[in-house]
């Protein structure tokens, strides 16, 4: 393998040229040059996108952190092939702006682009050509890469996606699973400090899914940070840190994805035979309560508790503002003579938040 120095136009220093791919740790800048906020590899503000009289991306404020697994989640049609075709230059902004690697898109595309692959929409392949032969052509077309360390390049990707055995096979007898780890090498042809994977396992059987999601995974080891979009939410949860969840062309939510597990409704279930004194501490405590059915211990009361963290979230009831767990809760209805027969915290499931803030059904399949 050979390489050359050159100079990098946005550290002002010199760096390998980038024909090494395997194996899996490259090293790559962990600090963004100046013009988006530190940590941050994609940040948007306002981005927006009209056709017509439709609002396909509305004022989104996207911020991926450096070194994250990010999962661009929700449902068909919910703006998100658009907002990445905004961030890769592929498409104009009708408002906001993208910065991405810590630079301006699309006014920094060719700073920008040969640091970032992608895969868009599938990729278009020669049938009739190899794998291999497919390869030379796509890292021919870009200037960026040196021709003497192609064949090097070419191995050394097809090899990071588990295609070096089929490197001479054509295109045509690939299994879709394998034509899109293609895809994927196409876009580690040099090393990436972002990768842009839009719905990677998309129309894959259960292996190629499982294959791409090991390497995704795998990539986001090396250092890089991949966004990856997607429209199921078991995908992002087995393979992200990070997610944002989009309705309608609007971001909805976004964060670790802990904390988005965390952020959802805690609901407080009581059962009693003392329901009118309950339902008299449990307001007081700032809930709402709701009385339901009648079982042989008492009746059962339901009272929705904003829970942070396993601990209570007051809110602007100084009432509340003792109250730090269930267990407290439980303390004041036995101080005020209530009998607790029963009482359970239900926390709402990842699944029920995300069809809660996108108001429709979610495809939770693999
Ligand atoms: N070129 C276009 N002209 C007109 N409308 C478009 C165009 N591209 C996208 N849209 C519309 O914008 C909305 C968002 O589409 P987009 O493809 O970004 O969603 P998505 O979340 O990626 O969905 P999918 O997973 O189905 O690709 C959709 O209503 C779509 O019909």
């Amino acid at each position: 393998m050979t390489s050359r120095r050159r100079e990098d136009p946005l550290r002002g220093d010199s760096v390998e040229d980038p024909v090494r791919l395997a194996p899996a740790r490259t090293s790559l800048p962990t600090s963004l040059p100046a013009g988006g906020k530190p940590g941050l590899t994609i940040e948007t503000n306002g981005l927006s996108k009209r056709f017509g009289h439709q609002m396909a991306v509305d004022g989104i404020n996207l911020a991926v952190p450096h070194g994250s697994v990010f999962g661009f989640l929700g449902p068909n049609g919910s703006g998100k092939t658009t907002t990445i075709r905004m961030m890769l230059g592929l498409a104009a902004a009708t408002a906001g702006t993208v910065n991405v690697l810590g630079l301006e898109m699309p006014r920094r595309l060719h700073e920008v682009l040969p640091r970032v692959g992608a895969l868009v929409e599938g990729p278009a392949f020669y049938p009739f050509l190899s794998g291999a032969a497919n390869l030379h052509r796509l890292d021919a077309a870009s200037r960026h890469a040196p021709p003497a360390t192609r064949s090097a390049r070419v191995g050394q990707a097809l090899e990071r996606v588990g295609l070096a055995h089929a490197a001479g096979k054509r295109v045509h007898a690939y299994s879709l699973g394998m034509k899109q780890r293609l895809g994927i090498a196409n876009a580690l042809l040099s090393p990436r400090e972002l990768l842009v994977l839009d719905e990677p396992t998309n129309g894959l059987d259960p292996q190629g899914t499982r294959e791409v999601r090991s390497l995704v995974r795998s990539l986001a080891a090396d250092g890089a940070t991949v966004f990856v979009s997607s429209h199921l939410l078991a995908e992002v949860e087995q393979i992200c840190t990070h997610a944002a969840i989009m309705s309608a062309g609007r971001l909805v939510a976004q964060g670790p994805l802990a904390e988005l597990r965390q952020s959802g409704e805690a609901r407080f279930r009581l059962v009693t035979p003392d329901a009118g004194a309950a339902s008299g501490v449990l307001v007081r405590l700032g809930m709402a309560p709701v009385a339901g059915t009648r079982e042989p211990d008492g009746e059962v009361l339901t009272a929705v508790a904003p829970v942070s963290g396993g601990g209570v979230r007051p809110g602007d009831n100084p009432a509340a503002r003792d109250v730090a767990a269930p267990e407290d809760v439980v303390v004041r209805l036995v101080e005020a003579g209530v009998r607790v027969r029963g009482f359970s915290v239900e926390r709402e499931s990842l699944e029920d938040r995300f069809v809660a803030l996108t108001g429709e059904g979610f495809d939770v399949a693999q």
